[in-house]
């Protein structure tokens, strides 16, 4: 029998940072040393950061942070490479209903499996010569979305033909985005209650990346004010911070550790957390806002504390995701 193969209009390819295969010290090394040789996440001369990473780093950090994957790691795997996979199936899905074709959508990690050289090479044996670089990160950052077009740009240095391709760079100020966020925090408050403050809680990132060009500070703060106008709360309701400071340099500010400990003694004592800057839930929000956030903020003097998962496949997220691919495929079909 003879398969017809028909070329897709285009291919996606759905882009996460990555996280390690399993909750072991010997596979959370090898992700972090993939992660944190890349010069876009830390920029230092290698002459000075290789000693450190490769001496100090490497060998106190993962079997601490294998600790910490092992509390939350599920069944299926890692959280945030669950979640992917859910997105990449109901994509794919949609989007086969959207053009009433069916369009590839692969997943690619930044760091770890599946690599992005894998899932470029999956769109391209499904024969796709155009391709949509889908990058899960609204806000954009250099040390996020640039990582991932330095890593793109090499890998087709191997390639005879090259794919057409067009990366959504960014989607902080999305109408789509923002009306998601807000129908997940108000159907948490629906099933919760409404504690005294949302706290907006972004990753950060190096004051001096910011101060070089990096727009990412700009983006955290138009996106927690267009959800705070969309949810209609005023100033006191609300606090935008920054979480996961890595290293000894200084990094954006306020940092939410410390922003949970100065709220109880302002009469703050219930608090709703959200991260937008991750579209699935991973390490950083399961143990790091969900469990240590607790802790520091009932510790200090707090009684109510929530964290609002990540939009993960939420309808409205979902949508949001068919929506960005409508856009950025204009004219291709
Ligand atoms: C210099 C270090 C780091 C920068 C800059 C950075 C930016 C950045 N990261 C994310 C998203 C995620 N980071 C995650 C984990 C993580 N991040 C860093 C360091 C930097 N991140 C480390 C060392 C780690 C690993 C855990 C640890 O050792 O503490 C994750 C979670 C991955 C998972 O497996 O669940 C995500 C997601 C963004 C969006 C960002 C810049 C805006
Ligand atoms: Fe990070
Ligand atoms: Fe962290």
């Amino acid at each position: 029998m003879i398969l017809s193969k028909t070329t897709p209009a285009f291919g996606v390819l759905l882009v996460n940072l990555g996280t390690p295969d399993t909750p072991t010290t010997k596979d959370v090394r090898s992700f972090l040393k993939q992660f944190l040789s890349d010069p876009r996440v830390v920029d230092l001369n290698p002459l000075i950061w290789k000693p450190i990473l490769n001496g100090v780093i490497l060998n106190f950090r993962p079997s601490k942070v294998a600790k910490l994957y092992q509390s939350i790691w599920w069944d299926e795997g890692s959280p945030l490479m669950v979640v992917s996979q859910r997105q990449r199936e109901q994509l794919t899905s949609m989007l086969a209903q959207e053009f009433g074709q069916s369009i590839p959508v692969e997943l690619g990690m930044t760091y770890g499996t599946p690599s992005l050289t894998s899932g470029l090479d999956k769109l391209k044996s499904q024969g796709a010569k155009r391709i949509i670089i889908l990058p899960l990160y609204p806000q954009y950052s250099c040390s996020t979305v640039a990582a991932v077009s330095d890593a793109i740009a090499t890998e087709f240095k191997g390639w005879r033909e090259v794919p057409e391709t067009r990366m959504n760079k960014e989607y902080y100020q999305h109408p789509g985005y923002i009306s998601a966020l807000a129908s997940s925090v108000k159907s948490h408050w629906e099933q919760h209650g409404q504690a005294d403050r949302l706290l907006m809680s972004f990753h950060g990132i190096p004051v001096r990346y910011v101060t070089e060009g990096d727009p990412y500070q700009q983006h955290c703060e138009k996106t927690s004010e267009l959800l705070a106008k969309e949810l209609g709360l005023n100033q006191d309701q609300w606090q935008l911070c920054y979480q996961s400071i890595f290293g000894k340099e200084e990094w954006l500010t306020p940092q939410t550790d410390k922003t949970l400990i100065s709220l109880p003694a302002q009469g703050v004592k219930s608090v709703d957390i959200i991260s937008p800057a991750f579209a699935a839930d991973c390490l950083e929000t399961l143990e790091e806002l969900s469990i240590g956030g607790k802790e520091t903020f009932i510790n200090a003097g707090g009684e109510r504390y929530e964290c609002i998962p990540c939009l993960n496949t939420n309808p409205a997220h979902m949508a949001l995701l068919v929506t960005l691919v409508k856009q950025q495929s204009q004219g291709w079909c």
